[in-house]
């Protein structure tokens, strides 16, 4: 008889400087720029190159929003007196196109061939890790210097009686959507329901936000978040806020209801949005075995953004505990930087204090630094200034007057944080956050040359506020005096 031998092979291990896990924003930051620096570097993806924000987050929702806004223009274009005769067609397949070509074109940019390209090994396998040295993907065993954990986020589901009974949509899912959605409820008025509901309402479908807090962005300025909250109602958008929703029900007609507490009627619409916030990807990783400490919230990160296991990093829509300075793309890149330094210079990694954040409605909020309530919580003194649109000659000329500046500054004008609701707010912020990142003063702000007409020039009246006290010091009118005796 034949004698057959079983082969046993053994595991390929690496030994890279630095092995990544999850390939999003936070992941590929990472890898890159520790390539570029010649540094070894694993990168394990269990699903799609670019994560969320590329396939379902930032990059479609900005891309459906564009095609929105454009429909809103069309709609006020009468006002500047040019006729649009039945107002725009919306032809959705088309948009939905042109969300599916904007994400095409950047995918290349974090396609793992390119990464493959930089030097970088990619791995599309789930990663796990072993003990507190080793991670395990596709077969391989990896031994890396440092690891850094980048594995980011996915919906919350609220637990709804009858959700699970009823078809329903998040931001994994609505960007699919074949056809316009004719009346559709968003369950959450954060920034993803209050971004979608404003494109799909001006795409042209109802819209009904049901929001359980009192507000609309209840992380925001209430003051600045009212403006928004004034442009979706006008703009036809239903808020009910304030208000739980008790159940969900399906209709014999394929139709979803929404039961409110407090004895409300019924919402009937054709779809269901879940937008109620976001909660860590951690399965799979066996973080334990690692000894790396993680909550409800996410991964739990210390100094230099360390886990509990000092080989490990955690950086992105993992992380959770206080530390997180919000789930954008921007914080999960600055904390990539902030990584590198730490784990291949051995350089302090300080997060900034200036992380701007916007919310790209129509009008857009854009903010840095303390606000309002912050300020005042903060227990010192603090003046603020404001600029409305209304009062700036470029946002009359457009018809876009809506919002305004808030600055937040000490009493000796230096500036402590901003938020900005109206036209381009998420561009108008970048001076703000030169400042609050550089400790400048609202007269830095206020001596530069702004080009006439700019929106730019409601930074400098803001900040002009700030020195108006001044014309009426007594001193200064006295020294007006004596140099108008000199001649
Ligand atoms: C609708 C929407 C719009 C948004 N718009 C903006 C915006 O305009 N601006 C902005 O700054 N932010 C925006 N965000 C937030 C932004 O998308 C996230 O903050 C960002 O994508 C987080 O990046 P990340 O790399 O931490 O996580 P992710 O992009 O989620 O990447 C994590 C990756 O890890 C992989 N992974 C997980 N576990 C494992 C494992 N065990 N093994 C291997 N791989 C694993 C996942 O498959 C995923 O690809 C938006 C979010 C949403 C939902
Ligand atoms: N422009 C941007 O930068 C942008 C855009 C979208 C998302 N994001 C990121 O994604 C994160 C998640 O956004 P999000 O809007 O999903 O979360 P969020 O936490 O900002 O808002 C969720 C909202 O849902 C409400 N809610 C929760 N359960 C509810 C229930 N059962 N009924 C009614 N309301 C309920 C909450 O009160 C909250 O207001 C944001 O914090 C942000 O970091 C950023």
């Amino acid at each position: 008889m034949k004698k057959t031998y079983k082969i046993s092979r053994e595991p390929e291990i690496l030994k890279p400087d630095l092995c990544v896990i999850g390939a999003g924003s936070a992941g590929l930051s990472v890898a890159s720029i520790a390539a570029s620096f010649g540094a070894s570097v694993v990168l394990v993806e269990k699903h799609r190159m670019g994560g969320e924000c590329l396939n379902v987050g930032c990059v479609p929702s900005k891309a459906l929003l564009a095609a929105a806004h454009r429909a809103q223009r069309v709609r006020d274009a009468a006002r500047l007196g040019i006729g649009t005769g039945e107002g725009p067609v919306i032809d959705f397949g088309r948009v939905r196109r042109h969300v599916r070509d904007v994400v095409s074109a950047i995918a290349p940019m974090d396609s793992a061939e390119r990464y493959r390209a930089m030097g970088v090994q990619v791995i599309k396998a789930e990663a796990s890790f072993t003990d507190a040295r080793t991670v395990a993907a596709d077969g391989k065993v990896i031994k890396a210097r440092r690891f850094v954990v980048a594995s980011g986020s996915r919906p919350a589901i609220p637990t709804i009686p009858g959700l699970d009974q009823v078809p329903y949509l998040t931001n994994d899912t609505i960007f699919d959507l074949e056809e316009r959605p004719e009346h559709l409820i968003v369950i959450g008025g954060g920034a993803v329901g209050v971004e979608l509901a404003q494109a799909y309402r001006r795409l042209g479908s109802e819209v009904t936000i049901v929001e359980a807090g009192e507000r609309l962005l209840g992380r925001e300025d209430p003051e600045m978040a009212a403006v928004i909250a004034r442009a979706l109602r006008r703009e036809g958008a239903v808020l009910k806020l304030g208000l739980s929703v008790e159940r969900v029900e399906p209709r014999d007609d394929g139709r979803v209801a929404v039961v409110l507490a407090g004895g409300e009627r019924a919402i009937e619409g054709s779809h269901l949005l879940v937008a109620a916030g976001r909660q860590a990807t951690l399965e799979g990783l066996n973080l334990k075995a690692a000894g790396i400490r993680a909550d409800s919230t996410g991964i739990l990160v210390g100094r230099n953004l360390k886990t509990s296991n000092r080989k490990v990093y955690a950086i992105g829509d993992c992380v959770g505990g206080e530390e997180t300075s919000g789930r954008f793309t921007h914080v999960a890149n600055h904390q990539a930087g902030l990584v590198i330094r730490n784990a291949l210079f051995g350089l302090p990694a300080t997060p900034s204090e200036a992380i701007p954040r916007v919310v790209y409605t129509d009008p857009e909020l854009a903010a840095v630094g303390l606000d309002e309530e912050a300020a005042r919580a903060a227990g010192r003194p603090f003046r603020i200034l404001r600029w409305a649109f209304a009062d700036n000659d470029r946002a009359r000329a457009e018809g876009t007057t809506q919002g305004h500046v808030k600055a937040i500054v000490t009493p000796r004008g230096r500036i402590l944080g901003c938020t900005i609701v109206g036209p381009g707010a998420g561009e108008l912020i970048m001076p703000w956050v030169m400042a609050v990142s550089r400790g400048l003063k609202a007269s830095d702000l206020a001596g530069l040359v702004y080009p006439y007409p700019t929106l730019s020039e409601a930074t400098r009246s803001a900040a002009v506020e700030f020195l108006k006290p001044a014309t009426q010091n007594p001193w200064l009118r006295r020294l007006i005096g004596l140099v108008r005796r000199l001649g």
